[in-house]
């Protein structure tokens, strides 16, 4: 199975005044295979965020090497990296960022009219086709504001699922919901990427949306950075 994502050596410290940056994260290895999915796991502050962000190119490691898609992205400038995630990423965030004042449809048509690739007609058949696998058929002509936060959640997906993305990464996706909608909405997630053979990482606290994944990393073991704050306090 081709690998997809493939990280050595990573390093990344934070800005300080003082001159002496602490250490954020520091992984050693970290590697996904097509179709593989997996959830990240860990206490608050452990660095799954920041593993994501770099992942996406939205943050570059001072060391180490990211490779996705056999694409060296931390050697990509901003815009390269931008475009890279435009092309071959779907980033679903806890907090939705839907348009509200736009219907479920038009969210997902925002889609098109960044990658433009399709007519606007493949772009609405397509945002509709999508809709209708969330099980969102009857809500498509629906302001995003005036969903319910599952619903809103799904459109969330479909967007993300829109260019059919190589990598979906998703930070806490279910952290907004009710422990049912999420595991309802995590259940559709899985079986969507598993359909397309998608690469799916998911950030999550909640144990019951990590026993979905037979692979579990837990960000402690991952990043030898951290340090729990009870042993600093010992
Ligand atoms: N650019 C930055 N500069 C300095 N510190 C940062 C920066 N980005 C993240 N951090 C710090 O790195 C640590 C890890 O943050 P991160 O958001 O990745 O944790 P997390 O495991 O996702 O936490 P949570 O579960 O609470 O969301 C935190 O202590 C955070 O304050």
């Amino acid at each position: 199975m081709t690998t997809i994502i493939e990280c050595s050596g990573i390093e990344l410290r934070a800005s300080s005044d003082s001159g002496n940056p602490e250490p954020l994260l520091k992984i050693n290895t970290f590697t996904m295979k097509q179709s593989e999915q997996a959830a990240i796991m860990g206490p608050s502050g452990s660095g799954k965020s920041t593993l994501l962000h770099l992942l996406a190119g939205l943050i570059k490691p001072n060391n180490g090497s990211i490779q996705l898609l056999g694409q060296a992205i931390h050697a990509l400038s901003e815009k390269e990296r931008d475009h890279f995630r435009g092309a071959n990423i779907g980033y679903i965030f806890q907090q939705f960022h839907l348009f509200p004042h736009l219907t479920a449809l038009e969210n997902i048509m925002m889609q098109h009219i960044i990658t433009s690739r399709l007519s606007a007609r493949e772009a609405k058949e397509k945002a509709q086709f999508l809709l209708d696998k969330v099980r969102l058929s009857h809500r498509v002509h629906y302001r995003a504001g005036m969903l319910s936060r599952g619903e809103q959640q799904r459109v969330a997906i479909a967007r993300a699922l829109f260019h059919e993305p190589k990598i979906i990464l998703a930070d806490e996706p279910t952290g907004n919901l009710d422990s049912k909608t999420g595991l309802d909405i995590m259940t559709y997630l899985i079986e969507l990427c598993r359909e397309a053979g998608q690469t799916l990482l998911v950030v999550t606290h909640d144990e019951q949306i990590g026993s979905l994944f037979s692979r579990v990393e837990h960000m402690q073991k991952l990043n030898e950075a951290y340090y729990p704050i009870t042993e600093i306090k010992q």
